[in-house]
């Protein structure tokens, strides 16, 4: 089930699109989702009701009433809250449109009546800790000194409180809303490209905001595209619900199907309105970045953690071979360095279809070269490197996922010293023992950052200004 076809159904799995119901394929459907489930059990932290779900033996398309939606699967004891368009969450929030969801919450455009602007208010599911407000607080206090623009990447709390309904008490965090995030920037897009400025200063902006946060003490646990968001336009605070409506669409409930009917699922789930642009017509003023969702992040002086949330595709080679030591501020700098490579072009550096923890060692064993010895010893690498691989170098995965792409789209391409400045800043950040690996400073300082990224943000800057 490899290739572009089963990619496009994960893809129109996540966006709650499919209706498995007219395909002649269920029963190879029904297969690959649950491939899809087990993969995901190993690669991220889930709530219960999807491990359940997933641990299946042999699931049938009827275990799949969650194929409309992905969503709708949530909505469980401890799951999400059902939301409805108009309530209000809280006395002061009024629910307008719905803006996304993760697995661990809903997002929903509200007007706030008492300052008369658009917010947006993250929900979480019942289970979920509400740690993160905790955090956005401390890294966005005023006292927390403003060390250079990383700060202004980072939403401040404007409001918090919590509302309980049929699943739980559930944390209720309120900010300003923004765009789409650069995953869905991207998945909106043609080419799947940012310009070549765009993402020499996206990829500034994030080492920045990667930086501020580390020197705030902070680890951020899951940085990859999906946790990147970009800043919206302030001007639509002044449209009325039916200006907005008229611009960005009305919300159109879809009914939601269900193997067993249960009062704790709404009816209908909401498609999540579009306040996005696709990823190659983003202009440079425009790619202001938000770093989002600390939802895991933690302070390793106060709190050790053994496990990395991260999807497989970033996720630190520490976590699988040194999971007796905590994970520290390093963890992040591997993420960092696969999504600026993703940012750059259209590939992931690592592939990542279906991919498990021992191809994503054999595929870092193929471009970094061998583990460091007691890691070897600890991995059954006679039996995975026998298996038949497509090797490939820096310079063709360079070629693969960033030059051909560009070219045939006709978008600017890196040149020679460009390609050698960003290969020496990438391999300084995937050392595979997390203590070698570059800082989010070290990072900062490097020649791909001083003389390519951080003069494409300056320029965004100035661009902006005038
Ligand atoms: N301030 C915001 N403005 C607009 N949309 C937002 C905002 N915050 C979150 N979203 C939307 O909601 C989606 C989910 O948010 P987020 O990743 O923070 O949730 P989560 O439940 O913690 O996710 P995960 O599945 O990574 O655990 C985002 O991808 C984005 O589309």
């Amino acid at each position: 089930m490899h290739g572009p076809n089963s990619r496009l159904l994960v893809s129109h799995l996540e966006k709650t699109e499919l209706a498995v119901e007219h395909t002649p394929h269920k029963g190879i459907i029904c297969d690959m989702f649950a491939r899809i489930a087990k993969t995901r059990l190993q690669t991220c932290r889930l709530p219960q009701a999807f491990r359940t779900f997933a641990t299946k033996p042999t699931p049938t398309l009827t275990d799949f009433g969650f194929i409309k939606t992905t969503e709708s699967f949530f909505f469980c004891d401890g799951g999400y809250h059902p939301i409805v368009i108009g309530h209000r969450l809280g006395d002061r929030y009024r629910v307008v449109h719905k803006l996304g969801f993760g697995f661990y919450s809903t997002t929903w455009l509200a007007r706030d009546n008492q300052h008369s602007k658009y917010v947006a208010v993250k929900v979480g599911t019942a289970d979920s800790d509400g740690k993160e407000v905790e955090v956005l607080t401390r890294l966005t206090d005023p006292a927390a000194g403003n060390q250079g623009p990383g700060k202004s990447m980072i939403l401040p709390v404007l409001d918090h409180y919590t509302v309980s309904g049929v699943n739980g008490t559930h944390p209720c965090l309120v900010t300003v809303p923004t765009r789409c995030s650069l995953f869905h920037a991207r998945e909106a897009s043609r080419s799947s490209l940012f310009p070549l400025d765009v993402a020499r200063s996206l990829a500034a902006q994030l080492v920045m905001a990667v930086a501020y946060i580390h020197n705030q003490g902070y680890v951020h646990g899951d940085v990859h595209l999906g946790n990147i968001l970009l800043r919206s336009p302030s001007k639509f605070n002044h449209c009325s619900d039916e200006e907005l409506y008229e611009e960005f669409g009305a919300p159109s409930p879809e009914v939601i199907w269900y193997s067993e009917p249960n009062p704790s699922f709404p009816s209908h789930v909401y498609p999540s309105m579009w306040l996005g642009k696709a990823s190659d017509e983003l202009t440079l003023p425009e790619a202001k970045l938000i770093l989002s969702d600390f939802a895991i992040a933690f302070c390793p002086s106060k709190e050790l953690r053994f496990e990395s949330y991260a999807p497989l595709k970033v996720r630190p080679p520490e976590d699988r071979f040194e999971s007796q030591k905590p994970l520290s501020f390093a963890s992040d700098i591997w993420s960092l360095g696969c999504t600026i490579w993703e940012i750059l072009g259209k590939g992931q550096l690592f592939d990542a279809w279906l991919f498990t923890e021992d191809d994503a060692t054999a595929d870092q064993i193929d471009l970094l070269g061998p583990l460091p010895s007691e890691w070897w010893e600890k991995w059954d690498a006679n039996r995975q490197l026998s298996v038949q691989r497509e090797s490939r170098s820096w310079h063709q995965r360079f070629e693969d996922h960033i030059q051909q792409p560009r070219r045939l789209k006709s978008m600017e391409m890196l040149d020679g010293k460009e390609r050698d400045a960003l290969f020496e800043m990438i391999r300084s950040m995937l050392l595979f023992r997390p203590e070698d690996r570059a800082s989010a400073r070290d990072v900062l300082d490097s020649s791909w950052m001083r003389n390519w990224a951080i003069p494409a943000f300056e320029k965004g800057m100035k661009e902006g200004d005038s």
